[in-house]
């Protein structure tokens, strides 16, 4: 196992801090063993060191006048560097902006457009983000409701009736519930333009916790990509602030594509990456821990244990 090595001095450049931490597959369950130990106290270590990475770069779009209504928390800004831009309407100031960042994936080093819950004021603005950046995939991490606080708006239409969001009509074409979650297909319709959509909504996902247990993240995930290709178009990933849940569903969609073609994994290097494009991905040390969880479960061939 490798002893997990730390930089306490991050003011210095990425290069010359260890931005990866690849461990061998057969020593992960060795090493979860040895961070585990002593109520968690290595990872614990390792976490706080992914604390400060990316949190000097701008988000100056985010924090305009104009803009500030359309976050949803006043801590959660997209980097201005890894923002995605909507087609500017007119001369309108701030018409290009919404809160979403490109975020690496095992596919590509945009493979997701991360972003918060809609708020019920930003969601044409969501649709034409799904639309112009031909994404054909929203994974959606939380419930509209929970324990009594919105979380998100309910973006899309409550039945089969087409409803418009700004020029975009989306309507309910089918959808199929389990356990965990849904998948419903939509269709998506700007002009004399039609699209499918496809919608994974993962509904038993505790804000700032982990799924329980965490099997269930790797069945959805498993469910997910084997719906969605590798193909070179971006998934819309959500929750509620798009950074805690998304970026857990995002680094265990990677490992699990990851250790099909390596004998190693650097979850160190996944989180610290997605960081560098959107703050507080993976946002707490349990979620960070669940990682761990779910390729260990995959590695000891239990994905398929605790509760089906
Ligand atoms: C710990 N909670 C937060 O940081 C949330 C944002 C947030 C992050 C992650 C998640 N989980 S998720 O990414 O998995 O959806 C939910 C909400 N922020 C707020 O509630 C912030 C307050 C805050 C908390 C912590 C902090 O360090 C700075 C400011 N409040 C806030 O934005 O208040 C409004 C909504 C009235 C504008």
């Amino acid at each position: 196992a490798t002893e997990a090595r730390g930089n306490d001095n991050l003011s210095l450049p990425d290069s010359i801090i260890e931005t990866s931490r690849p461990i061998r597959l057969e020593n992960f369950s060795e090493h979860y063993r040895m961070m585990s130990a002593d109520s968690d106290f290595r990872f614990s270590e390792e976490f706080e060191e992914l604390k400060h990475v990316g949190r000097e770069q701008p988000c100056s779009a985010a924090d305009l006048p104009c803009n500030r209504p359309k976050n949803r928390f006043t801590n959660i800004l997209p980097y201005d560097h890894s923002r995605f831009k909507l087609q500017p309407v007119d001369d309108e100031e701030g018409s290009d902006y919404i809160n979403a960042n490109y975020v690496p994936g095992y596919n590509s080093p945009r493979e997701f457009l991360v972003t918060q819950g809609p708020l019920h004021s930003t969601r044409d603005d969501f649709w034409r983000m799904c639309w112009e950046s031909n994404s054909r995939a929203i994974v959606m991490l939380t419930r509209c409701i929970e324990k009594g606080r919105e979380k998100c708006d309910h973006y899309w239409p409550y039945d089969t009736m087409p409803v418009y969001y700004g020029d975009i009509s989306v309507q309910i074409l089918n959808d199929s519930h389990y356990q965990d979650w849904s998948i419903t297909e939509f269709m998506m319709c700007r002009g004399d333009t039609s699209r499918v959509m496809r919608h994974f909504h993962f509904t038993t996902w505790p804000d700032f916790g982990v799924p329980s247990p965490p099997q269930t993240l790797v069945r959805f995930v498993r469910a997910f990509r084997e719906r969605v290709g590798p193909e070179q178009r971006p998934v819309v990933v959500h929750c509620s602030a798009g950074v805690g849940r998304s970026g857990t569903f995002i680094a265990l969609d990677r490992i699990l594509q990851q250790i099909q073609v390596t004998d190693h994994v650097d979850i160190f290097g996944i989180v610290w990456a997605m960081r560098k494009e959107r703050v507080w991905m993976v946002q707490t040390e349990q979620q960070y821990i669940c990682i761990h969880q779910c390729l260990l479960a995959v590695l000891e061939g239990n994905e398929n244990q605790g509760p089906p």
